[in-house]
């Protein structure tokens, strides 16, 4: 199972006041912290996903990643958990299970992007750092779902309180469906795992750790496929399911959680108003910065002759939005660039002196 540092979130609904909001927590967002703080820009970072590490730990966190400067070999869980090591002492804040929906310019003339939680974040710069979008659910195709999501069927689990003591239902064989079959079985009422097949697409520990709950009777595990709904008005009271041994049977519950993967949308942004080409943003290469003034675009979602979809070329746009975001933040201040070296605060939070100390 994928485990990440701690990171330091705030709750939704709130109001910020910050340098930097980076729409995207993928390692490019990440890494911007980064260079952000380099040069005394705070940031706050915003994500739909409840975890840190975009595509690297939502699609491959076992995956080995070869072309990372200088690591012959990282998954992709690993070097996101780098990275919050090496941005932890920008003390960056993080929005989690939230959506940056929208953005207004405010009378002051700096941006206001808002989140699907009512949290508002106000700042001079905005960096979009959405790679391939937002991450949206594909649907399990069961007749009638639509009448019960939202109420009785969610595909994510936004705030885990919300099931305790409930009958729940988790469908799918992935590591969403796996962590949250851990994660829930200790607060809800009842819960029990639907996956067609025996054979599971997650990591070895967490279908161990099931396997270890099931044989306990603390979770039901059925190997079946999920046909119908049984309810009213939106209210879930069973899912019913086909299985080669079993034939059709109903199982009771009040919640379906369905994992069925994710594929990746352009999403919200897309109503930004700024320029797009090619479904994606289009960027400079100087600054990376896109058709609206303290907007800034980097890693899978720039748009820009040449561009690779590369966490390595991500970093690079990364560093030099910077130096463009910069003049935002400190009008009129000149930028003095610099190596790591002259990075004083930086050195002694992360190797304990700096070289006058
Ligand atoms: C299977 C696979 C293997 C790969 N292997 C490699 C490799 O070996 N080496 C390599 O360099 N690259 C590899 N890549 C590509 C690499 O993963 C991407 O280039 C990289 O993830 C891009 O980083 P990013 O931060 O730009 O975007 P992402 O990783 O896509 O992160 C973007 C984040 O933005 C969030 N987001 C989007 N819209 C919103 C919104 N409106 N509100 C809030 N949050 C939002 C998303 O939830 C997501 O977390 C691979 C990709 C795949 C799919």
């Amino acid at each position: 199972m994928t485990r990440l540092k701690e990171v330091r979130s705030a709750p939704p609904g709130e109001t910020h006041e910050t340098d930097a909001v980076i729409i995207g927590a993928g390692p490019v967002g990440l890494f911007a912290v980064f260079e952000l703080g380099l040069l005394g820009v705070r940031a706050h970072l915003i994500d739909i996903l409840d975890k840190p590490g975009g595509q690297c730990v939502e699609l491959y966190p076992e995956k080995p990643i070869l072309d990372i400067p200088a690591i012959p070999v990282v998954t992709g869980a690993e070097l996101t958990e780098r990275l919050l090591q090496q941005i932890d002492p920008f003390e960056p804040v993080f929005h989690l299970n939230e959506m940056a929906d929208s953005l207004e310019r405010t009378d002051d003339g700096k941006w206001r992007i808002s989140t699907d939680l009512g949290t508002t974040i106000v700042a001079p710069v905005v960096v979009i750092a959405a790679g391939g979008g937002s991450f949206t659910p594909k649907k399990p195709p069961i007749p009638g779902i639509e009448a019960f999501e939202g109420k009785s069927v969610f595909y994510a689990v936004r705030q885990r309180e919300m099931f305790r003591e409930r009958t729940i239902v988790i469908a799918g064989g992935g590591d969403s469906a796996l962590d949250w079959t851990l994660n829930l079985q200790p607060i809800a009422r009842k819960l029990t795992l639907v996956h067609r097949r025996e054979e599971f697409r997650a990591a070895p520990d967490s279908v161990e750790k099931m396997k270890a709950l099931a044989e306990a009777g603390a979770i039901d595990f059925h190997v079946a496929q999920i046909t119908g709904l049984e309810g009213k008005d939106g209210v879930l009271s069973a899912v019913r399911v086909q299985s080669a041994g079993r034939g059709e049977y109903a199982i009771s519950c009040e919640n379906l959680l369905a994992f069925y993967g994710l594929t990746m949308k352009l999403g919200p942004i897309a109503e930004f108003g700024i320029d797009l080409a090619e479904n994606r943003i289009a960027v400079d290469t100087e600054k990376f910065e896109t058709s609206t003034p303290g907007i800034f675009c980097i890693g899978d979602m720039a748009h820009y002759p040449g561009k690779l979809k590369l966490i390595l070329s991500g970093f690079h746009e990364a560093a030099l939005m910077a130096h463009g975001a910069f003049h935002y933040v400190f009008p009129g201040r000149k930028l003095k660039f610099q190596h790591t070296t002259s990075a004083k605060d930086l050195q002694r939070k992360v190797v304990g002196s700096a070289p006058e100390d």
